[in-house]
């Protein structure tokens, strides 16, 4: 074998290895993730963290924060349904999680939507989440702080369109930067990757953007201090998930639930035979 090559495979064997050490970490561990998320998601998202190992809890209400923050290992915010009353709830939920040392995720759904919703979203990403996973339309206007003609919650960009944005996002804000799409990726402002696994189906499931964004936090509240790798390990097992399930299903509605099985079902042979992240 070539030299090149050899070390291609040497490093998708070290991408497969920690994805599977990861997972077996989240099985083991079980961490708590509070979820603050739209009315849409809240179903599959706490599923798809039950069936990785996570334990879910959608406590959004800010009567519960300062309580109930402190002893999360991560946060989830996602402002799918966003209204002005859930704001100062995320807000406050972003400040405990950062003042308890505890890593969070934002998954600014439909960002360049309105202004209202961008504004919240910028005000969002100045509370220093870890990560933030987005669509590439998202990611964009999150980067450019504009918004635009869109579609929604849906993208009208690959993520590979969204490559440069991703890059300037994470340097302005210092999180790690995810696009999901046909190839995820994954940038902390230097260095990118790109995450192969997955199926298109899965843009057919509403809210497997938001389960994704939350398996996120999930992995990274059980290796906080390498939240690239771990952000690229919950997109690549969630995208290899996607593919057994995808064998077994007949549309969106029975791949939702094989999706789920897949996740719960994993073994270390899938992860190592069909993981594949490469240097982009
Ligand atoms: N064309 C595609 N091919 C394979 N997987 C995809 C494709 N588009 C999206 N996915 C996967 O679907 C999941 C949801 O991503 P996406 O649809 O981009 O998010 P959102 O729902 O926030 O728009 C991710 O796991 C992503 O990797
Ligand atoms: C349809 C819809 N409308 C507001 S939030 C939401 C769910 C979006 O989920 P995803 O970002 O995972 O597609
Ligand atoms: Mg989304």
């Amino acid at each position: 074998m070539e030299p090149d090559n050899l070390n291609e495979e040497q490093d998708q064997n070290s991408w497969a290895v920690n994805a599977w050490t990861l997972l077996s970490k989240l099985r083991d561990q079980s961490p708590l993730i509070q979820c603050i998320t739209n009315f849409v998601s809240m179903d599959l998202m706490a599923n798809t963290l039950l069936s990785a190992g996570a334990s879910p809890a959608m406590i959004h209400s800010i009567e519960e924060i300062q309580d109930f923050t402190p002893h999360v290992h991560a946060l989830c915010i996602n402002v799918g349904t966003l209204s002005p009353a859930w704001l100062p709830a995320m807000r406050e939920a972003a400040q405990v999680a950062n003042k308890a040392g505890k890593p969070w995720v934002l998954d600014p759904v439909a960002a360049g939507a309105s202004s209202f919703r961008l504004k919240a979203c910028l005000e969002l990403v100045g509370l220093k989440p870890s990560v933030i996973r987005g669509n590439g339309s998202e990611i964009i206007a999150l980067s450019k702080a504009s918004i635009g003609a869109t579609k929604g919650v849906d993208s009208s960009h690959e993520s590979m369109d969204a490559v440069e944005a991703a890059k300037s996002l994470a340097q302005s804000s210092g999180a790690i930067v995810a696009v999901s799409g046909a190839v995820d990726i994954i940038t902390d402002g230097h260095r990118v990757v790109g995450a192969h696994n997955g199926v298109s189906m899965m843009q057919k499931i509403t809210a497997t953007g938001c389960a994704v964004t939350a398996l996120i936090a999930a992995f990274v509240a059980v290796d906080p201090l390498h939240a690239l790798e771990a952000t690229a390990s919950a997109l690549s097992i969630f995208g290899i998930a996607g593919e057994m399930g995808m064998a077994m299903a007949k549309g969106p509605a029975s791949l939702r639930m094989h999706l789920i099985d897949s996740v719960y079902n994993l073994d270390q042979a899938a992860v190592s035979s069909r993981l594949k992240v490469t240097s982009l």
